[in-house]
């Protein structure tokens, strides 16, 4: 979790269940992985958590229902040599990744069919693969991300059957803490942050402005559709996350004052995939993203996080990440593309998010 500084890992020791609407309210304690699209081939997972291992306190607990045999088998496991069968994705067809000019193709396409009026944002992205450098693993890595991103949530999952997945996530979906209060963001807007520089002297251009501005309205509109008016807003401000700045807008519900208590699932649906990941209004939007991106997105720009933990449900999209293949990992990014973009600074932001995991796989 973002500046907690603990490692925790969440196991499930039986077949991935599949979850076509999460009930977080009702949910047993687990960790929830989601796939961007509902329609494509990708399910919603949740991974109930039979055990949990906290590293700051070395504790392994397990759920009331874990046969004691089992949990004793883990601990030895653990104790073991590690081994490092993590879970690899059936492997795809020869899958070709977006060259420049693709990717540039479509931004133009996007910006025609925005100022056509067929929509207002479409977010574009695009996926590379990067030969793992020898020696890598994927526990070090997580290690690394820890360190070089103390603001980020920080996961590491592997599922059978499914893959291994690792990301640094500056952006949270939903979340209700231990005080039970509900939290969500509008994320959007992005430029480089230099060494040192100081959010307090960011200049931001009309583009990105509008571009958050959408996604804040985007949530409006959702606690609209609830008829929720008890929230508090803050911002936009202006954040770090890694080598980048973005502009954040900070929505509240305090769940102890607000008889709301399914505003969280309900929130969930109405959000995901937000205008951060898809684009206003979403459905046009993301009929051009599964039309024009030429790839398969899979969890990228998904959901991810624990639910029912001590410290709460805590989900947050799915960037900044990558998927890691036996001898390769993919990496993804996108940007938001509005009627102001330019395609060749748009490519250049891609390549600036995909940093964000480059960096880790640079430290092996
Ligand atoms: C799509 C990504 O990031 C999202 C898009 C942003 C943008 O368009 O400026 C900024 C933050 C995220 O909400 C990504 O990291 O791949």
């Amino acid at each position: 979790m973002p500046d907690s500084g603990e490692v925790e890992a969440c196991i499930a020791l039986r077949p991935n269940a599949v979850v076509p609407q999460p009930d977080l309210e009702q949910s047993p304690f687990g960790f929830l992985f989601c796939p961007f699209a509902e329609q494509g081939k990708h399910q919603k997972l949740f991974l109930k958590a039979d055990l949990h291992y906290n590293a700051a306190s070395g504790i392994l607990s397990a759920a009331p229902e874990t046969p004691a045999a089992v949990v004793k088998a883990f601990r030895a496991a653990m104790e073991a040599e590690p081994e490092n069968n993590w879970h690899i994705s059936a492997p795809a067809a020869q899958h070709v990744y977006q060259q420049e000019k693709c990717f540039t193709g479509a931004v133009v396409k996007a910006i025609e069919a925005i100022r056509a009026g067929e929509m207002e944002k479409v977010v574009l992205s695009r996926d590379i693969g990067e030969q793992l450098p020898a020696g890598f693993s994927p526990v070090a890595a997580l290690e690394a991300m820890e360190q070089e991103y103390p603001r980020a949530f920080v996961s590491l999952v592997s599922i059978p059957g499914v893959g291994t997945w690792m990301g640094a996530s500056p952006e949270i979906l939903v979340s209700v803490n231990e005080e039970k209060v509900f939290h969500t963001v509008a994320l959007a807007g992005t430029q480089p942050a230099a060494a040192g520089e100081s959010v307090a002297t960011a200049i931001w251009r009309q583009k990105e402005i509008e571009e958050q501005a959408m996604v804040e309205r985007y949530v409006l509109k959702s606690f609209k559709a609830l008829r929720m008016r008890d929230y508090t807003e803050v911002g936009p401000r202006t954040i770090i996350a890694g080598n980048l700045m973005h502009l954040r807008t900070d929505f509240r519900v305090d769940l102890k004052e607000v008889d709301f208590p399914t505003l969280a699932s309900d929130m969930l649906q109405l959000l995901h995939p937000t205008s951060a990941v898809c684009g206003l209004p979403k459905d046009p939007a993301l009929q051009f993203i599964l039309e024009n991106e030429g790839f398969d997105r899979s969890y990228y720009s998904g959901f991810l996080g624990p639910v029912n933990s001590t410290s709460g449900t805590h989900l947050y999209v799915n960037l900044r990440c990558m998927e890691l293949l036996e001898e390769k990992a993919i990496l993804f990014a996108g940007a938001g593309i509005t009627a102001e973009s330019n395609p060749q600074k748009e490519w250049l932001e891609t390549q600036h998010k995909m940093q964000t995991m480059r960096r880790i796989l640079a430290q092996f």
